[in-house]
């Protein structure tokens, strides 16, 4: 698998250039915003079976307060489901796949052009699932902010720099709210 904390950063460096070449932004733009000292952490998730998958969730609605997350889904189990307008979208399973998804951070830093999907997970009523995530983001002592080149009349810049968007994330998250829209003007 796919999946040393080396191999993830270098993933995340090639998406983040991918990103900002998509864009037709110098290649380093986002990168440069993560700063030298760029985290990751690992969550690990077990879902177990539960009787009423129509009352209970496994992950409550919500975006990810990462520059990008990788996950690992489970080989067997599908529960993951993004919201598209106001619709949940299924993820299909497919075994050993990394599922890259944007985060708060990503859309911060392009001034609102990649969008960090709010995405739950369902329960099964006769099956466990597992699944890692894992969140890269940037250095917390650096501050963010959108890429000057994206920000113009037709676009102007809701987003205020923000430093460790981290912390703020856990805050918001804890207390129900969108964190993302803690850093709006
Ligand atoms: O279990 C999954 O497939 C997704 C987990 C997730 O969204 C998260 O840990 O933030
Ligand atoms: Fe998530």
């Amino acid at each position: 698998m796919a999946g040393s904390p080396m191999e993830l950063s270098l993933i995340t460096e090639v998406i983040l250039k991918a990103m900002a070449k998509s864009l037709n932004l110098e290649d380093n733009c986002f990168l440069e915003q993560m700063g030298e000292r760029s985290t990751m952490f690992a969550r690990f998730n077990l879902y177990p079976p539960c009787p009423r998958p129509d009352l209970v969730l496994g992950l409550k609605p919500h975006a990810d307060g990462s520059a990008i997350t990788f996950v690992l889904q489970d080989k067997e189990v599908e529960g993951l489901r993004f919201l598209k307008g106001n619709q949940w979208i299924r993820v299909p399973v497919i075994p050993q796949a990394l599922l890259i998804n944007i985060g708060d951070q990503a859309e911060i830093m392009s001034n609102g052009i990649f969008k960090s999907p709010v995405h739950r997970v369902v329960t099964n009523s006769e099956r466990e699932r597992i699944s890692v995530a894992v969140f890269s983001s940037p250095d917390s002592d650096k501050e963010i902010e959108p890429i000057g080149r994206l920000v113009n009349d037709s676009r102007p810049r809701p987003y205020k720099k923000v430093k460790n968007y981290v912390d703020t994330y856990f805050q918001y998250n804890q207390q129900g709210k969108r964190p993302i829209d803690a850093v709006r003007y």
